[in-house]
């Protein structure tokens, strides 16, 4: 497995299978701002009321490769083992991203816990051996990277658009860099103006 991070906008998601674990996926997904087409005979009460609210839209039917063919990223969550592995076949032979939530050996994607934090996120895998374990780890992780890394974050992103903007020299640029990810920006915000002060007096906006 090789961790990267996607970017999905624009992309069509589906999940097949109505199921509670179905509705998991589709929650989570949602915290992205993603809206999943939900191919399964029957739903979830908790998707059906997503898809009142237009967070989800479903296709009530049994799946078939023509309802995902065009789909980014697929991922298997009907308790028919025979339909996700068929799926979970073609999908992979058309270099497709798929999750096969029961086998994972059948897919070639899994889902990590996640811990965000502003333009922060962490997360875990064990590669399929405890998701309970990923799940307890971000927990824990919760306490150590707190609230303050979203602002300390953006700080970060500002500053190293500046300074990719108006500093040419690399070793020049690396030093800011380093400089700026030192940990008294996140223990004392007031020290961010100082720095930013300083930087834009080195190296004045054009
Ligand atoms: C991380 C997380 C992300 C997410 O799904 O969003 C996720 N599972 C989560 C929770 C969770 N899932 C299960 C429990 C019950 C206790 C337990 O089994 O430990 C709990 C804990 C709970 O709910 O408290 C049951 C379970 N999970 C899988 C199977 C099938 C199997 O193993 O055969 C079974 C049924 C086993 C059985 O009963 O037979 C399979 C997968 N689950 C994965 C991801 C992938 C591996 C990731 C990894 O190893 O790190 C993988 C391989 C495929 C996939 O789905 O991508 C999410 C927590 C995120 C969060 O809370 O934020
Ligand atoms: N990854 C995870 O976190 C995790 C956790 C628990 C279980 N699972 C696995 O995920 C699967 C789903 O779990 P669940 O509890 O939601 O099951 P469930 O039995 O409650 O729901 C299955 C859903 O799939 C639908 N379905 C059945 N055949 C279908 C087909 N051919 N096409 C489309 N939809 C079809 C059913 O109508 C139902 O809505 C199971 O295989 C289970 O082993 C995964």
């Amino acid at each position: 497995m090789f961790p990267v991070m996607i970017d999905v906008t624009n992309q069509k998601i589906v999940i097949a299978g109505g199921g509670p674990i179905a509705f998991h996926k589709v929650e989570n997904l949602l915290r992205f701002g993603i809206c999943a087409h939900i191919i399964s005979p029957d739903f979830h009460p908790e998707i059906e009321k997503l898809a009142a609210e237009q967070k989800v839209i479903l296709h009530r039917k049994k799946v078939e490769w023509d309802d995902v063919k065009d789909a980014f990223l697929i991922m298997l969550v009907t308790d028919d083992s025979e339909a996700n592995e068929r799926i979970a076949g073609l999908a992979k032979e058309h270099g497709k991203l798929v999750v096969h939530a029961e086998q994972t050996h059948l897919g070639n994607a899994q889902i990590p816990a996640v811990l965000i934090r502003g333009k922060l996120m962490i997360s875990v895998s064990t590669g399929g051996a405890s998701p309970t374990l990923s799940k307890e780890i971000r927990d824990q992780l919760e306490d150590q990277f707190d609230e303050r890394y979203e602002d300390y974050l953006d700080f970060l992103y500002d500053t190293r658009q500046y300074i990719k903007k108006y500093i040419d020299s690399r070793p020049e640029r690396r030093k800011w860099l380093k400089k700026a990810a030192n940990s008294l920006y996140l223990d004392h915000p007031e020290e961010r103006e100082r720095f930013t002060a300083e930087l834009t007096s080195a190296y004045p906006a054009l």
